[in-house]
């Protein structure tokens, strides 16, 4: 296997970024989500690539002399993984003409008629990362899926999915170039619960008691890890079964007892300015000015708007102001613990251990962030969190607020790394040039296949890996 060939190499139904001017690379053609290698590399990199649900799809053609992709052996045809969006993009490609693939800042030269689980495109970016050499593999694949589309090491001991292709049609997603999808080679130290044999110098086989893991790999250029929280460190169930309808249940109660005190005029206030906002929109509930007129009316006025405003899951910076305000008096007396995910806490640790500064954006108050972490079921948990950033400071689908929570950390957008369940969170992070990753968890909204392809997926902040070469804030 493995003399260069002429031909171009045909990474055919990639979600295709427009074109930008200037000399024909590989990377034109790299959809955005593989900025992950990509971000050092200038200013601009990877703006007017596409995005779930605008992505046009085609057949973008490599301008560089070699093979057409061809199926991997076994396969039948061509892999299939590789020719539909949710694919994994270049991931397994059969090159016979060596070449770099750039993976996450890693380098790995791929020579002749070798398979590597790494994309097929080259990456300028990072050129200070440490190479890499990704598994390869040659001539034939050592053990054809019952897809045929991945070649992987043969072991008896592997359970579960064995190629991306399986893994989609298991439900489980994965596309992420930046993943590492790698068959049961070296185990080495340990990582996290329930067994999970890890990486440690070298991206290598991630087992977890005899099932393969997907790793997200962490460009070496972030130093910030930002958390949101519904659905990302806590469970939509939580908020969803417990805070929300506390409030609701409570919110009449609270007015009347609360309502000649400070903090509530100035909530009732900022409802009242929001709801004037609001005026346009179907079903809005006006609050009356506090002219002297019927309290209770007005009571019920601001319960109707807040029912109104939850019933339509709104972010609003007043609603969520009362809302913390009212959690305090159940999580300070004890009435009320905050769940986080199990991984939540140790992963932060490592974090924080290997030098990464860690944040919260949630559109929660900060008051109630600190609640939350302050009170949860893992107990108090604050002292983890470097700081807190809420809709005060803009809104999470607003690009410019992720802007302005780079230049209060001090830090460049890029240094950022943003783990949210929301795609258009991610999307507005991005657009801002910070790294994001989309959180999958129970219970959480579904993805489109566009954006399962699109986006780096992790359902547990265990299937982050750091490598251990990055310096840090
Ligand atoms: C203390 S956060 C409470 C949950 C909440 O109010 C909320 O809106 C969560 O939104 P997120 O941005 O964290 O998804
Ligand atoms: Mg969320």
């Amino acid at each position: 296997a493995g003399s260069p060939q002429p031909g171009p190499c045909v990474l055919p139904g990639w979600p295709r970024p427009r074109r930008r001017a200037g000399p024909a690379r590989m990377t034109e053609d790299v959809p955005k989500r593989t900025r992950w290698a990509g971000k050092g590399s200038g200013a601009g990199e990877g703006k007017g690539h596409s995005r779930p649900g605008r992505a046009t799809q085609g057949t973008p053609v490599c301008t560089r002399p070699g093979p057409p992709a061809r199926a991997p052996p076994g396969c039948g045809g061509p892999a299939p993984a590789l020719g539909v969006p949710g694919s994994g993009l270049g991931y397994s490609l059969l090159c016979s003409r060596p070449r770099e693939a750039y993976f996450d800042g890693w380098r790995s030269r791929l020579s002749g008629g070798q398979w590597a689980r790494a994309p097929c495109f080259p990456r300028p970016s990072n050129p200070g990362a440490p190479p890499l050499r990704l598994p390869t593999w040659s001539g034939p694949a050592p053990l054809a899926c019952s897809l045929g589309a991945v070649p992987r090491a043969a072991s008896s001991a592997i359970a579960g999915p064995r190629c991306r292709a399986c893994l989609r049609a298991s439900g489980r997603s994965l596309s992420p170039a930046s993943r590492l999808l790698l068959g049961p080679r070296e185990l080495k130290g340990s990582w996290g619960a329930g067994g999970a044999a890890l990486l440690t110098s070298k991206a290598e086989p991630v087992v977890t008691s005899g099932r393969e893991m997907v790793v997200v790999s962490v460009p070496a250029e972030v130093t910030v890890i930002l958390l949101d929280i519904e659905g990302t460190t806590t469970p939509i169930a939580f908020v969803k079964d417990i805070l929300f309808p506390y409030i609701k249940e409570n919110v009449k109660e609270y007015l009347q007892t609360h309502w000649e005190e400070e903090e509530c005029q100035q909530d009732v206030s900022l409802l009242r300015k929001q709801a004037e906002e609001d005026a346009h929109l179907d079903g809005a509930v006006p609050i009356p000015v506090a002219s002297g007129g019927d309290v209770q009316q007005m009571i019920q006025a601001v319960v109707d708007n807040v029912s109104w405003q939850m019933s339509h899951d709104r972010k609003t910076t007043a609603l969520k102001q009362l809302q913390g305000h009212m959690w305090k008096a159940a999580f300070t007396a004890g009435r009320m613990k905050a769940e986080v995910f199990a991984d939540v806490v140790p992963a932060v640790r490592r974090w924080r251990e290997a030098g990464m500064k860690v944040y919260i954006y949630s559109s929660g108050s900060v008051e109630a962030q600190k609640l939350l972490f302050g009170h949860s079921t893992e107990g108090d948990i604050l002292e983890l969190i470097d700081g807190h950033f809420d809709t005060k400071i803009g809104h999470k689908v607003e690009s410019d607020s992720y802007r302005k929570i780079a230049d209060s950390i001090g830090c460049s957008t890029n240094n950022i790394l943003f783990l949210t369940d929301v795609t258009v969170e991610a999307s507005a992070a991005e657009e801002a040039d910070v790294h994001v990753a989309v959180v999958v968890r129970p219970g959480n909204a579904g993805l489109t296949d566009d954006e399962k392809t699109y986006y780096n997926l992790i359902s547990s902040f265990s299937e982050l890996y750091l490598p251990s070469t990055q310096s840090k804030v």
